[in-house]
């Protein structure tokens, strides 16, 4: 029982203990599940969440990227704007305001992104200010041609040289690439091009060869390297000292400061060479070490260099193989060479660029600053920019006691005039007019100088101008007149000079302070017509042209003589004195004879330039110039109305000398000035206008005296009755009412409306003709020979004079009353067809011909007119159509060429 007892509650015992070793299990099995529930959980979880950042990094990173790519294409089209990256079928010349990088293949990128368009679009805000781990919206694949293409850029202009190997193919058309490149990215003719090509003789350039003909690109022969070198390494020499001076590192500091580039870049290509001796190999590494800051830039295949700061190194081989040093270990895919058609066209574009010289410079360029006109003192000289020397430097020209004239040559179309205008515009915008008047004249057909005075357009002058003459070209009396008058005023310049004791125009200025004493520059176009022939007009005209010039320079009087061509003027060139006080020489291009003689500067002068010699045209003294354009009517009216609105008011309007314009008598000074008055006793005849300075009316006086009679010689009907009817309206304008007697004859039908409308004109006044001039004669003839005194002037005007009717009686009338008329106050103005038939009504070939004491003569020649000319000699006189030659024994030496008035 106890066994029993103490076996049972054993078993009891253990079964408990089962019970809760079961439970347990249960627990723990429990447990287990639930930890590994919540195990798989998590790591799907987790990996859920890497999932997610992994794409968030990779979107991250490729949006980085492609923005990245995205910027190095925009800072490479940056770095190679047009021309410079552009691909070459869109491709064209776009000349840039500095040099750029240029373009020879694409880079590849080690990863292609796939950005998002927008993203690669949007420049700003910068991708790099993005946090990473920002989620991203997956990157979206983009078709092919819409990556943006990261362009590789070798620097070659303003920055070093390109050395290229590897594949000769290719590496041809990558030079083709950068020159073409460098040439559309510059202005026509900045880039000049030096090939060597020994092995296939310019093979290698032939595209080019277009360019050839305007000289932007030149070749040397297989032996010619040395020379080539030296010829480079001349010129980075000769630019470092006299275009940078110590005063720029590089021609492109100075482009970026002067914004000039007054050097073109020079770029060798060197194909290929044989070994290089010594001295080759030392120029070659000057160059390479110095030419870039100078503008010389070296294209070298199949040559070994040495690496160096400036130099680019591309090698060229098919496909992802290419180089380029600059980009390090980037594969680099090079572009095809430029497509033959696009470089033909452009070297041919460029060629004819250059051909046509460079485009011109505005005239603002030589002007101070607006409100700055007008400031400068002309006491010791006249001193105005004239343009840029092509070293950049401005070219200054200066009038004064030395140099004091200059001579201008330029043949035909080369820009003498232009020249005139930018000189005479840069000086009138510097000095007040009080400081500087102008006179100008000009030969040549044409109304060069018209732009100076008023117009019918345009009522503006230039203040400086006192006198303009145009059409001058056949009344070269017109140039002795202006010479004349500037003898006239140096004259009046040396006696106050005198009377204050000083010797030039400066001292003059400073002991009369309160005087006028502006410099006069007397400018004559094409003077050359003026100098023309060996007849009086010529030999005076160089008498006063000697005078003017030696003794003009002290005065402040500065002559300008322009001409298309000096050489061959024989007045000039036979009088050394004269020629040697123009020491200012302007030479345009291909003038000759201007400049010394072995200086031959003039004739490799580019279009718009001139050489500017203040030495008599020394080759030491050149300057030469690149002159602005002075032409352009719009330029030069906005400069002459700024000027003319700040003329002082008393300044009144150039006088006008058109020599293809017939005077008017309405507007005749002179004539204007005429009043009626009692009875004057010398009445004045006007005839017709002078060739002068001032706008002067030719006259005769009529007085009471022997002689005072006027014949118009000539079968010029229409000029003869303009001179008769101004002499008889300038008469009857000093005459009241009444005053005095005129009566018209006339006796040629082709004057008859002539003297219709004088007689119209002229109150009270007679007619008469054949029918009935025998009255007049009779009654004449008895007046001029009576013994009473005439109560008042009788003036008969006669039209065809030779043709009087009535025979000898008529005749004899007509000689009493010339020969003894004046002096019983009865005149007559008469026309005779010929001076022959003069002589007729005066009695023949052996008569007196004092009973004419002046005359007028029209188609006559000068030695018909002998009879009627004192001393021996006849007068010089050549008829031409509309002027008329005017003598008059009571004030005349000789006679002096008049235009008559028109009728008008
Ligand atoms: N510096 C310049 N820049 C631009 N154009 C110019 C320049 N010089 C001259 N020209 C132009 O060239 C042409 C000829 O110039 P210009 O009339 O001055 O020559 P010229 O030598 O006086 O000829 P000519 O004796 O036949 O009158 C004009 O159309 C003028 O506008």
């Amino acid at each position: 029982m106890e066994i029993r007892a103490g076996l049972s509650h054993a078993l009891g015992a253990a079964q408990t203990a089962l019970q809760h070793a079961q439970q347990a299990a249960a627990a723990a099995d429990e447990h287990r599940r639930r930890v590994t529930d919540a195990v798989t959980g998590r790591r799907r979880k987790l990996s859920a969440a890497r999932d997610q950042r992994i794409a968030d990094i990779v979107s991250w990173h490729d949006t980085e990227l492609a923005a990245l790519a995205g910027a190095a294409a925009a800072a490479a089209d940056r770095a190679a704007p047009g021309a410079a990256g552009e691909p070459w079928h869109s491709w064209e010349v776009t000349p840039l305001a500095k040099a750029a990088e240029l373009r020879v293949g694409r880079l590849l990128l080690p990863e292609a992104p796939h950005p998002h368009p927008e993203r690669t679009q949007r420049a700003e805000p910068s991708p790099w200010a993005t946090a990473p781990g920002t989620p991203r919206e997956p990157a979206e694949p983009l078709p092919d041609d819409d990556q943006p293409e990261v362009p590789a850029l070798v620097p070659l202009l303003d920055h070093g040289h390109v050395v290229v190997g590897g594949d000769d193919r290719l590496a041809d058309e990558l030079v083709a690439s950068l020159l073409l490149r460098a040439l559309g990215t510059s202005a026509a003719g900045m880039v000049q091009i030096v090939g060597y090509d020994p092995e296939h003789l310019g093979g290698g350039l032939a595209g080019f060869a277009p360019l050839a003909t305007a000289g932007v690109l030149t070749f040397a022969g297989p032996s010619e390297l040395p020379a080539l070198l030296e010829d480079m390494v001349g010129h980075v020499r000769r630019i470092n000292e006299k275009v940078l001076a110590g005063e720029y590192a590089s021609l492109r500091e100075l482009h970026a400061v002067t914004k000039r580039r007054p050097e073109p870049w020079r770029v060798a290509v060197l194909l290929g060479a044989p070994e290089l001796s010594r001295h080759e190999r030392s120029q070659l590494d000057r160059l390479l070490r110095t030419g870039a800051a100078c503008g010389v830039h070296l294209v070298i295949h199949g040559l070994a260099v040495e690496p160096g700061p400036g130099i680019e190194f591309v090698h060229a081989a098919p496909g992802d193989d290419a180089r380029v040093a600059g980009a390090g270990d980037l594969p680099v895919r090079l572009d095809p060479g430029p497509p033959p058609g696009v470089l033909t066209a452009t070297c041919r574009q460029i060629a004819e660029a250059v051909a046509a010289g460079p485009a011109p410079v505005a005239l603002e360029s030589l002007l101070p600053e607006a409100g700055q006109e007008w400031q400068e003192s002309a006491a010791a000289a006249l001193t105005a920019p004239l343009g840029d020397s092509p070293q950049g430097s401005t070219v200054r020209v200066t009038l004064s006691d030395y140099p004091p004239h200059a001579l201008i040559a330029g043949p035909s179309g080369t820009g003498k005039t232009n020249f005139i205008y930018a000189w005479l515009g840069a000086l009138a915008a510097r000095y007040s007019p009080a400081e500087l008047a102008f006179y100008l004249l000009d030969f040549k057909e044409g109304v060069s100088f018209a732009r100076f005075a008023p117009g019918r357009r345009d009522p503006s002058w230039m203040p400086h101008v006192r006198l303009v003459g145009v059409n001058v070209n056949t009344d070269r009396e017109f140039g002795l007149a202006l010479l004349r008058f500037l003898g006239g005023e140096l004259r009046r310049r040396a006696d106050a000079a005198k009377q204050h004791e000083v010797t030039n125009l400066a001292e003059l200025r400073a002991e009369d302070p309160e005087g006028s004493w502006p410099r006069i520059v007397a400018v004559v176009d094409e003077f050359q017509v003026l100098l023309s022939g060996r007849d009086a007009v010529a030999a005076e005209a160089v008498d006063l042209l000697e005078d003017l010039a030696r003794r003009g320079r002290s005065q402040g009087i500065h002559l300008v003589l322009a001409s298309q061509d000096v050489s061959g003027i024989e007045a000039l060139w036979g009088r050394p004195a004269l020629v040697a006080q123009f020491s200012l020489r302007i030479a345009l291009p291909k003038a000759r004879r201007v400049l010394a003689e072995q200086n031959n500067a003039a004739d490799t002068l580019p279009r718009y330039h001139a050489v500017v010699n203040a030495d008599s045209g020394a080759a030491s003294a050149n300057q030469v110039v690149r002159v602005p354009a002075a032409g352009d009517r719009d330029q030069w009216s906005a400069l002459q109305h700024r000027l003319w609105r700040k003329r002082p008011a008393e300044l009144g309007p150039p006088r006008l000398f058109d020599g293809d314009v017939v005077p008017r008598l309405a507007e005749s000074p002179d004539f204007r000035a005429l009043r009626p008055s009692e009875s004057p006793a010398a009445p004045i005849a006007l005839l017709g206008e002078t060739i002068d300075v001032t706008a002067r009316s030719a006259r005769t006086v009529l007085r009471r005296a022997p002689g005072r009679n006027l014949a118009v010689l000539g079968t010029r009907v229409d000029e003869a009755c303009a001179v008769l009817a101004t002499a008889a309206r300038s008469l009857a304008a000093q005459f009241e009412p009444d005053g005095a007697r005129f009566s018209v004859v006339c006796l040629d039908q082709d004057a008859q409306a002539a003297a219709e409308a004088l007689h119209a004109r002229i109150p009270e006044c007679g007619w008469y003709d054949s029918e009935n001039v025998d009255w007049l004669l009779e009654d004449a003839a008895a007046e001029a020979t009576a013994a009473w005194p005439a109560d008042r002037p009788h003036f008969i005007l006669i039209y065809a004079a030779d043709a009087l009717p009535g025979g000898k009686a008529a005749a004899d009338q007509l000689r009493t009353v010339l020969r003894q008329g004046p002096e019983r106050r009865l005149h007559v103005l008469g026309w005779w067809r010929g001076a022959g038939l003069l002589r007729d009504s005066l009695g023949g070939h052996a008569s007196r011909t004092d009973p004419i004491g002046a005359w007028v003569a029209l188609d006559v020649h000068g030695s018909e007119l002998a009879p009627f000319y004192p001393g021996a000699g006849a007068p010089n006189w050549y008829p031409r159509p509309w002027r008329a030659l005017h003598f008059d024994r009571s004030v005349h030496r000789g006679a002096e060429v008049i235009i008559p008035y028109g009728t008008s």
